[in-house]
């Protein structure tokens, strides 16, 4: 097994991350069903992974604790409509939130030495987008951690536009796939000018998920995550992020 040139220890701050080994209540199994979109990078697409309850909880406590969406520059973080338009709220740890980080670990075969971001819903009302960008930062092949993978989980999705946009991905030739991804023209043109009749455009549907990897086995990011949220038009959706903080596989 080839020894990493460095060794880099990460702060494990609780304030960031979900820590606490492997929840030991009770979380009642989930009977999602998956749908492989691509294998390099590994996308799969997840229906029903969170409950009807379980949003409705999400939504209830996030509520109170929305902010302004920042965004970082290289900086600082401030609010740049630009780039970003939504507001995001840092969920409290009850029991509901742990057993979906929990679920989310099992889902990704407990991957080793790897730690999930604290839970966040992001809520976008008309005009609320993100534009194209990666979830991972360029120096997790130095320092062999890095956002290994994430999760785009739709909290409540009552709105026209709003969703979650992949140019690089081939589009899937399959009819069946038309009732989780935008099919035929779609003509929207991103806040960055990105047209979106390219690729993958997943619809926000309330509880499904899109799950992906964004790191190769050496820590490099795959080009073909580049995403966006593309503007809501018309009511408000929330999404909640799930994003794995990892040790790149050739450094395990
Ligand atoms: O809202 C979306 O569809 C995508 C959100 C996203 O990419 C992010 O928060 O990193
Ligand atoms: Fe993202």
């Amino acid at each position: 097994k080839q020894q990493p040139a460095t060794r880099v220890s990460i702060d494990l701050n609780e304030t960031i991350f979900a820590l606490g080994g492997p929840w030991a209540g009770s979380c009642v199994d989930r009977s999602y069903s998956t749908h492989l979109l691509s294998r390099q990078p590994l996308v799969i697409y997840i229906e029903d992974f969170l409950s009807e309850a379980e949003s409705k909880h999400l939504l209830e406590i996030s509520e109170s604790q929305f902010e302004p969406s920042l965004v970082w520059n290289g900086e600082e973080a401030r609010v740049d409509p630009s780039v970003r338009i939504s507001e995001n709220a840092l969920l409290d740890r009850d029991d509901v939130v742990k057993c979906i980080e929990e679920r989310a670990r099992a889902f990704q075969g407990w991957r080793p030495k790897t730690y999930i971001e604290r839970l966040r819903t992001q809520r976008y009302g008309p005009s609320g987008h993100y534009v194209h960008h990666y979830d991972f930062s360029a120096d997790a092949k130095a320092t062999g951690w890095g956002r290994v993978s994430s999760f785009m989980v739709y909290v409540d999705a009552d709105c026209t536009g709003g969703g979650t946009n992949f140019p690089r991905i081939r589009r899937p030739k399959d009819e069946r796939w038309c009732e989780f991804i935008e099919c035929g023209v779609v003509n929207a043109v991103g806040a960055d000018g990105v047209d979106d009749h390219e690729g993958v455009t997943f619809k926000p549907i309330k509880g499904n998920a899109v799950f992906w990897e964004n790191l190769k086995e050496d820590g490099s990011g795959y080009d073909e995550t580049w995403h966006a949220g593309l503007p809501v038009v018309n009511g408000t959706k929330v999404g909640l992020n799930i994003w794995n903080y990892g040790m790149v596989r050739t450094m395990e």
